[in-house]
């Protein structure tokens, strides 16, 4: 038996014989040539038996049935009249043209109203065939009584789209003699007849042709007609025949009108649940892109398609869609996924290697690919993004016959969930929140395939093998559609037979296309196939003969693909609620959305709470902070009071001690002192130590306020002779003072008790230091604080005033500092007048108390220092810094002798003044620094300070007498 191939055959074709002439259509149709061809011929007989090519195995080429020889050689038409002819809406869109033989260019009912042009063209078409004349008129009423019986679901029974009345004519299959159309019709009982009538109807089958680059009237040419309106293309050459489609779109016709009468339908029916592939087949070059993409201005119907899918969202607010895509091309028979391709690249900007794709298949969702990206979109501009994103990796290249032929098959997948919306009362917000029935989610998939086109041998070695790849995969396709008319007749016969033990006998797995197409083709979906031819070969490089081979080549798999398929496609099933089997992203999603929500009112509710608590917090802590500097403060003014109290007390004890006065009364002090510290200075040496001190600081105010030192003495008169102790000289924090007024009862001390004093003296000033640092620690954390919480509540910071506290402290610590040093100094000075006192003293305490007590090296050195101290004392401004020496207690006067005791006397007198004025430098200096008043109970100054530090100045009134 000899089966033409659909692939292009690769060996000349013979010579076409000539068409058997067919009288009654010769007779109407003026316009074409009479054929040089003689002898009409059957399919078989008029194209050479198939040759294999390397790539195309014999097994694989499809079949036609080869009519019988000695049957009328009259071509038969396609049985299309049973399917549903799709509305013409292209009115409002695009141009419908009437029927355009190539040949002659009819005119052009363009301009006149649809319904006009129908009954015109349904009169004015040529027809040359009495026998589909008769047919048509038959199946013209058949169509219009199954248009209001048992409508398909891709017929013009839409509820949606009106449909105008069918002009199909009668279906007759082209590749089928009668004898075998007949016989299967009558093994198929009257349901059968319906149903298989109705699943016709589920199966779109269009043709389209493209116009010709340059238009030539080619004598092949002329031997075409395309009959738009009848859906008929007609061949009067030499296996010349006529071919009726559901739809056949002229050259005029653009792609509003494709998209409308091929695919729109069968996206509402998607929409609804049904599963749909559209795919358009034909030779390179022949427009299959450009019907499924189109351009910017012409938009295929891809494109169309999304624009639809959301239009009928907008039109259903009784339910809710999720929509997912995916995008892959089979190249070279291995599938590439376009959406990711764009997205895999490496770090050094090169695109990474993917995942292997593989195609499985389970109960549910069928046969698919996996792993694949899906991208979910939510309007039609991001859709149609994804799509173009998908279309830049897909592979295009130069081939003969088109200068961007696409070299793979490109599979756009949409898959919509759906689900019904409850009616329910309240606010349209709170219908979209609840008003979710519990379950019932339904799944379908749109499938829009671009398949690469059937080419012949290409010169480049890698255009011959993306061409071997492409023919193989679209032969099983052939094959498998053409086997499937086997299955037909055996699914009448057993409607209970098993799908998948049908499916057995077909090669779908011969190639990636057929096994990805398992579902649609075989009836699980609605299915449009789109085949594109060029009449004419102008501008194709195939030789006139050829490339007529490949045009009805395509014309004869869409016949038999209208024949062959059978769809019973079924709305898919609703899913339930909580399936764990379900791929129902609506489902989870809604889940997930009901679970976030939930967690989000949770967490508003605690997160109130807790604002309260930290608000609450933050509260406490500030007022906790503002109390410890309160205490701070509170504790630094005490300290200071202190000080400023011991201090004052220090110069009133000072003035007392050492009698420091004008005139005589100094002297006279000066000389009690000196006695009462040789009487008393080693009874308490301690407590002398601190009076001492304090006599040093406070000594040069009483000799600067002669008054003050006569009110101090008066505060003094009732006291014993020997111990002064000031009790109400400080009232305010007298209590807390250690008021001693010197260890020799006259506030006198040994020199190495005030050194001891000074160093406890030095140490509170340490100790003061430190707390002031720590406070400058703690302003500064707390400004730093205080800052950041401005800057978080968006307000503005005082920089400058912060800076300003800084600059404040810092001064504040480098003058302690410098007191601090000026004490070290003091106490330098002390130390060194000590060591010369006690050597000066050495003879006198050996001759009266200190005998017994001086340790023998003591005793030596005083011994040997004691002519030194002499020759100092007979010359006291030799060492006029160094006072100490004179400070030497006054041996008493039983033990003194005259002249010693006068030079003694005198020496005192020199050092003490010497003594007093380095003293009284000091402490103006600090009284200015410090900035203390002090006054008598009269109102009297006694120092006077400079104000600078006015948050510890005070003042301290001496007691009355
Ligand atoms: N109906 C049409 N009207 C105008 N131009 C068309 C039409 N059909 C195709 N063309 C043009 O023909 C050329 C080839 O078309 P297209 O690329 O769509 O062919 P194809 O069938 O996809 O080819 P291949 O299989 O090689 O990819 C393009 O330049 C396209 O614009």
């Amino acid at each position: 038996m000899s089966r033409p191939s659909i692939g292009p055959p690769d060996t000349p074709l013979p010579s076409l014989p000539k068409t058997r002439p067919r009288k009654s259509s010769v007779s109407s149709i003026t316009s074409l040539p009479t054929p040089s061809t003689t002898t009409a011929r059957a399919v078989s007989s008029s194209l050479p038996k198939p040759k294999p090519t390397s790539a195309i195995s014999t097994s694989s080429i499809p079949t036609v049935n080869t009519p019988n020889p000695s049957a009328p050689s009259l071509r038969k038409t396609v049985s299309i009249g049973a399917f549903p002819k799709p509305p013409s809406i292209a009115a409002s869109r695009g141009a419908s043209h009437p029927p355009s033989p190539l040949s002659a260019g009819s005119p052009s009912a363009e301009q006149a109203p649809p319904k006009q042009r129908l009954s015109s063209g349904a009169r004015g078409v040529p027809v040359r065939d009495s026998s589909l004349k008769s047919n048509g008129s038959r199946l013209s009423s058949r169509s219009a009584s199954r248009t209001h019986g048992s409508p398909s679901l891709l017929n013009g029974s839409d509820r949606s789209i009106p449909a105008l009345p069918s002009s199909s004519p009668s279906p007759r299959e082209s590749y089928m003699d009668d004898g075998e159309e007949e016989a299967r019709g009558r093994k198929m009982s009257n349901d059968d007849t319906a149903n298989s009538e109705k699943n016709k109807g589920n199966v779109l089958v269009s043709v389209r042709v493209r116009p010709d680059a340059a238009k030539q009237d080619n004598k092949s040419d002329l031997e075409w007609m395309v009959d738009g309106r009848r859906s008929l293309v007609s061949y009067k050459g030499r296996e010349g025949g006529e071919y009726i489609y559901d739809n056949v779109f002229t050259t005029h016709d653009n792609n509003y009108k494709v998209y409308d009468s091929a695919a729109k339908r069968l996206v509402r029916r998607v929409m609804e649940g049904y599963h749909g592939t559209v795919f358009a087949y034909g030779m390179t070059g022949t427009g299959k892109t450009f019907s499924m993409q189109g351009t910017a201005t012409s938009p295929g119907v891809i494109p169309l398609a999304i624009t639809d899918i959301f239009s009928f969202i907008r039109e259903t607010p009784h339910r809710e869609f999720l929509l997912r895509v995916s995008y892959l091309e089979i190249y070279n028979e291995k599938i590439n996924d376009l959406l990711a391709a764009s997205t895999m690249t490496g770090p050094n900007g090169q695109p990474q290697p993917q995942e292997e794709i593989k195609l499985r298949e389970d109960s549910k969702r069928g046969v698919y690919a996996t792993p694949l990206k899906e991208e979910i979109v939510q309007s039609p501009t991001q859709l149609l993004r994804v799509i173009a994103r998908g279309d830049q990796a897909r592979r295009v290249a130069g081939t003969q016959f088109n200068a961007r032929s696409s070299r793979s098959h490109a599979v756009v997948q949409i898959v919509v969930e759906s689900r019904e919306r409850q009616p329910g009362a309240g606010s349209m917000q709170e219908n979209k929140r609840q008003a979710i029935t519990p379950g019932g989610v339904r799944v379908s998939t749109l499938s829009l395939i671009d398949l690469a086109g059937s080419e012949r041998a290409a010169e480049n070695k890698e255009r011959r093998t993306e061409g071997a790849h492409i023919n193989k995969s679209l032969l099983t396709l052939g094959t498998v559609i053409a086997r499937l008319s086997g299955e037909k007749d055996k699914q009448g016969k057993d409607k209970t037979a098993n799908t998948t033990e049908k499916d057995k006998h077909l090669p779908y797995r011969d190639s990636k296309l057929t096994r990805l197409l398992q579902g649609a083709l075989s009836g699980g979906a609605l299915v449009s196939i789109l085949c594109t031819i060029q009449i004419g070969s102008t501008g194709s490089v195939a030789t006139a003969s050829s490339h007529t081979g490949e045009t009805l080549n395509t014309l004869k798999f869409a016949s038999r693909a209208k024949n062959n398929i059978v769809s019973h496609a079924k709305k898919a099933e609703e899913a339930q609620a909580g399936d764990p089997n379900s791929r129902a992203l609506l489902d989870k999603y809604r889940n997930e959305i009901a679970d976030l929500r939930k967690q989000l009112e949770l967490q508003n509710t605690k997160t109130a709470a807790e604002k309260d608590e930290e608000e609450e917090k933050a509260r406490e802590l500030e007022a906790e902070q503002r109390h410890e500097e309160q205490m701070l403060e509170m504790q630094l003014a005490r300290t200071a009071l202190k000080e400023r109290i011991e201090h004052l007390n220090r110069l009133i004890l000072s003035s007392k001690s050492l009698g420091v006065n004008s005139g005589r009364s100094f002297s006279s002090l000066s000389m009690q002192r000196g006695s009462m510290m040789s009487q008393m200075s080693f009874q308490d040496p301690l407590r002398s130590a601190r009076s001492s001190a304090a006599t040093l600081d406070a000594y040069p105010m009483m000799m600067n306020r002669n008054s003050s030192v006569a009110s101090f003495r008066s505060s003094f008169r009732d006291s014993s002779a020997t111990t002064h102790t000031i009790t109400g000289a400080v009232t305010e924090a007298g209590s807390e003072e250690d008021l001693s007024l010197g260890d020799n009862g006259d506030g006198t001390a040994t020199l190495s008790a005030q050194v001891r004093s000074l160093q406890a003296d030095l140490a509170d000033k340490n100790r003061y230091i430190s707390t002031l640092e720590k406070r400058l620690l703690q302003a500064r954390r707390s400004s730093h604080s205080r800052v950041s919480m401005s800057f978080a509540r968006g307000g503005n910071v005082a920089e400058g005033s912060t800076e300003e506290l800084f600059k404040e402290k810092d001064t504040e610590i480098a003058d302690l500092r410098a007191r601090l040093d000026d004490k070290d100094k003091m106490m330098a000075a002390l130390r060194s007048a000590a060591r010369k006192r006690d050597i000066a003293d050495l003879p006198t305490l050996d001759t009266t108390h200190m005998s017994s007590t001086t340790p023998p090296d003591l005793s030596r050195r005083s011994s040997r220092h004691r002519s030194n101290g002499s020759n100092n004392s007979s010359n006291p401004k030799a060492s006029p810094m160094s006072p100490v020496s004179v400070l030497a207690p006054v041996p008493p006067p039983s033990t003194a002798t005259g002249a010693g005791a006068d030079r003694r006397k005198k020496s005192v007198d020199e050092v003490t003044k010497m003594l007093d004025e380095l003293i009284d430098q000091k402490i103006h200096a600090e009284r200015v620094d410090s900035g203390i008043v002090v006054r008598n109970s009269q109102g009297a100054t006694l120092g006077v300070g400079g104000g600078k530090r006015q948050s510890i100045s005070r003042v301290v009134s001496s007691p009355t007498t």
